[in-house]
């Protein structure tokens, strides 16, 4: 099979999205030997090549076209947009489907002595971001002027060496801005990864391993967020049993040998499954509570 029958996907090679990434691929039953250094990496058991590239670049090889999908941030992904659209390169893509991890917000943060009130107070400053075009978008919105200074990594350190008054940057703990003695004042997006697609179509074979592998991906992450229970319910009690499954699907009612007051009750929950639900499972005299991880769903 030629390369050009075969669907080309960029992933961050490297990195906080890439163990994510290679698990859910993985799971969607791609065998992919990304252990050695070749940054093409060939998928055994389907017509799909991996291409192993930094974050920053995958926006602009889906663009292109070079690679038919990518795996990528939202950020990565509108930071890149805007700027190309600045430059008049191409900057179309389609969303194919955002995934259930890389969450993060890009946000403004400054240093704890600086006395914030209101977005008014960062007019005319100047800020150290990775990610200038979704700084200057948000400003506008917000009718003040800011300055930057474009920094690729440890963005936190600027303020600190009289580089910027504030910082634009990624946060999800908040660990790093407390470490670095800073404090978040207003979110400028929130993002997380998404799948996408180039802008062009894709070839009738192309579109045909798509096809395949989309369903895949969601039923992936339909698991992941998916639980399979098990219990044991007083028979009376099934209707309120019933109720409390988060995003239940119609459960299975089956009978116990020898006990005419309990049937067993198995249901697949779609929602998170909380301590405090078992809690009220078993207030309703529920006992044998089981809580199980689903590997792959499909319709
Ligand atoms: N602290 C974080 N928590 C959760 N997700 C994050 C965090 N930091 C970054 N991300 C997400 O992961 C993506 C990749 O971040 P990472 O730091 O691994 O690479 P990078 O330095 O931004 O890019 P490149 O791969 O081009 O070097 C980011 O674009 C963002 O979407
Ligand atoms: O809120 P937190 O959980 O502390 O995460 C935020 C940090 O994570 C990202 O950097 P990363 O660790 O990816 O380092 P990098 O600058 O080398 O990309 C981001 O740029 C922040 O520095
Ligand atoms: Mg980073």
């Amino acid at each position: 099979m030629t390369t050009e029958t075969r669907l080309r996907i960029a992933m961050q090679k490297s990195g906080r999205l890439s163990d994510d990434t290679q698990a859910l691929l993985k799971r969607c039953g791609l065998t992919i030997n990304v252990a050695d250094r070749r940054l093409l990496a060939h998928v055994a058991n389907m017509p799909i090549d991996i291409m192993r590239v930094r974050s920053s670049d995958i926006p602009g090889l889906v663009m292109d076209g070079v690679c038919d999908l990518g795996i990528v941030g939202d950020n990565t992904l509108e930071e890149a947009s805007l700027k190309r659209k600045l430059m008049g390169d191409k900057f179309e893509y389609v969303k194919t489907t955002p995934l259930n991890f890389g969450g993060c917000r890009l946000s403004i943060a400054m240093p704890e002595e600086f006395n914030y009130s209101s977005v008014d107070d960062l007019n005319g400053l100047r800020f150290a971001t990775t990610y200038p075009q979704l700084l200057k978008r948000w400003a506008d919105e917000k009718g003040i002027n800011v300055e930057f200074c474009l920094l690729k990594g440890s963005v936190e350190v600027a303020p600190r060496v009289g580089l910027a008054d504030g910082i634009c940057d990624l946060v999800s703990t908040g660990a790093t801005l407390e470490a670095n003695g800073l404090v978040e004042v207003e979110e400028v997006f929130r993002s997380k990864a998404s799948l996408i697609q180039t802008a062009s179509p894709l070839t009738a074979e192309k579109q045909a391993i798509l096809d395949t592998l989309l369903p895949r991906i969601m039923g992936v992450m339909k698991a992941k967020e998916s639980k399979y229970i098990m219990l044991h319910a007083p028979k009376d009690k099934i209707a309120q049993v019933s109720a409390l499954m988060p995003g239940k699907e119609t459960p299975t009612v089956l009978p116990l040998a020898g006990r005419e007051d309990l049937v067993a009750v198995h249901v697949v929950a779609t929602e998170t499954f909380f301590w405090e639900t078992m809690e009220s499972l078993k207030a309703l005299g529920c006992n044998s509570i089981l809580v199980m991880p689903i590997e792959k769903m499909m319709g």
